[in-house]
């Protein structure tokens, strides 16, 4: 990856510039022509190129060839030659993309200084690159539980197809994560993956953003979707996305193709869509704020994240993940968690889901002292958890009931969180709640709840409805 392939139509220029680089340490290739410039990038993309505009007997003149490699690996760094007196078309060049350009006749020094930035450029983007590739890897998702574990499959069934995905769950589940997943484990793996953050832009931005812009002064500047080209293009939260893109994102879909603002040329690309949502489309499509048309096409598969609440089960494996994560990451103390902080993470309430347990576990290692098990009382209070002295906190809703309605609502809840906890599991949980198993279930029946195996992931619910008081 590191060498420099040198295009020239000249044989003696060619082979001047691969002896002088040569005798600094580089290793080099040659192409006198467009197509044996092509066929040696396709081969293998060099580190970096050095160009001649003019080429003869080729099908495509240096330009061409820029604009080529600048779309599809745009990280190799490309130096223009030029002929004396040809400035506009090195200035045309860099505008194009080029990174820097010498004019011949040329003497060594000024080219050996020319090549060593680019190519310390070409180094720096590949070891950006490489961590990305970190930062891809970690797309590993961690859970067992059923309910994950029913959309992981779901996941691996569509990384080996095209097909467009829409990831619906609420904020902090995983979407990204999942969409991530598919990408890594697609044969889109190592073309990138671009992440269009629908609710963060500004609606009279958007289209720059995604398509880029064209101008006098600044030339091409490629948008997104451009950028996203051969690989992956996410549209997080897709709800947020301004009417006006919508339907110029339909568009796209069904061409295949766009221009950019301020431009006339088409631009093709080559990508798949996964978006997501936490809110519900269908209800937005009914209030006219989201095209019932991109819908349809976005919608191809959709995928329901579970919330962290659903999959109680995983929440010890997941905090022991982010804990090594803090660690490799930060340098914060790898500590276990006492089972008295488990069995707390595993029944409070998480309405920020996978993100809030990560914050909070990232948190109580930064603030906590010592190395040993982190214990309950270094994770927040909870309204309805005992206090310092054992007392339990009531809940405004608890304390309106009379005592026995108020007992059933406390041992429904409380029933239910542990089925959840250990997935389903009633052996497991009559161990821990100190019933026997036939109790158990007795107990359940009469307060109406059941245990059912709904989409592969066993769950925990109410019989029927509470009666209206
Ligand atoms: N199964 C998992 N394993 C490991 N980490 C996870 C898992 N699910 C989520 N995370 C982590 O939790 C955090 C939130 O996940 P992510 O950003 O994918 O959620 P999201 O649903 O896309 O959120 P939002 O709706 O706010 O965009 C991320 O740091 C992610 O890496």
């Amino acid at each position: 990856m590191s060498d420099i392939l040198i295009v020239d139509d000249e044989r003696d220029i060619r082979e001047l510039v691969s002896d002088i680089l040569e005798d600094e340490g580089y290793s080099t290739r040659l192409a006198g022509n467009s197509d044996e410039c092509m066929a040696a990038i396709n081969a293998e993309p060099p580190g970096l190129l050095i160009l001649d505009i003019w080429l003869k007997d080729s099908r495509m003149d240096g330009i061409d060839i820029l604009k080529a490699v600048k779309r599809d690996n745009p990280d190799v760094p490309v130096v223009i030659i030029s002929g004396h007196g040809n400035i506009e078309i090195a200035v045309a060049a860099i505008k194009q993309g080029a990174y820097d350009f010498i004019e011949k006749p040329f003497n060594i020094d000024q080219l050996m200084v020319v090549i060593r930035r680019a190519m310390e450029t070409s180094r720096l983007r590949r070891e950006n690159a490489s961590l990305k590739r970190k930062e891809v890897s970690n797309s590993d998702m961690i859970g067992k539980s059923a309910a994950f574990r029913a959309m992981l499959s779901q996941l691996d069934k569509v990384t080996k197809s095209n097909g467009r995905v829409m990831l619906r769950g609420p904020a902090g589940s995983g979407k990204e994560i999942a969409a991530r997943y598919i990408h890594a484990h697609s044969n889109r793996a190592n073309a990138p993956f671009v992440t269009v953050n629908c609710a963060g832009v500004e609606p009279e931005r958007m289209e720059e953003v995604l398509f880029g812009r064209e101008s006098a002064e600044r030339g091409v500047e490629s948008g997104l979707l451009e950028q996203a080209h051969g690989g992956v293009v996410y549209f997080d939260e897709v709800a947020d996305m301004p009417l006006g893109t919508q339907s110029k994102i339909l568009r796209v879909l069904v061409d295949q193709q766009f221009q950019r603002v301020g431009g006339s040329d088409n631009v093709r690309v080559d990508l798949r869509v996964i978006s997501s949502t936490n809110r519900d489309l269908e209800s937005e499509i009914a209030a006219d704020r989201f095209r019932e048309e991109l819908y349809h096409r976005l919608n191809v598969v959709p995928i329901a994240v579970p919330s962290l609440e659903e999959r109680r089960e995983d929440i010890p494996v997941l905090a022991k993940h982010f804990i090594e994560m803090c660690n490799e990451t930060q340098g914060l103390p790898v500590r276990e968690l006492s089972e008295e902080a488990v069995a707390l993470l595993q029944t409070m309430s998480w309405p920020g889901n996978v993100r809030q347990l990560k914050n909070l576990v990232e948190r109580v290692l930064i603030l906590g002292d010592g190395t040993g098990p982190i214990e309950a009382r270094e994770l927040p209070n909870e309204e309805e958890k005992a206090d310092d002295s054992g007392r339990v906190v009531l809940s405004g809703a608890l304390a309106t009931l009379p005592l026995r309605e108020a007992r059933e609502a406390f041992e429904r809840e409380y029933l239910l969180t542990q089925i959840n906890r250990f997935g389903g599991n009633i052996s497991r949980t009559a161990s821990f709640v100190g019933m026997e198993r036939s109790a158990l279930h007795r107990k359940l029946k009469s307060l109406g709840v059941v245990t059912s195996n709904k989409s592969g992931a066993r769950v925990a619910q109410l019989d029927e409805p509470e009666p209206a008081e």
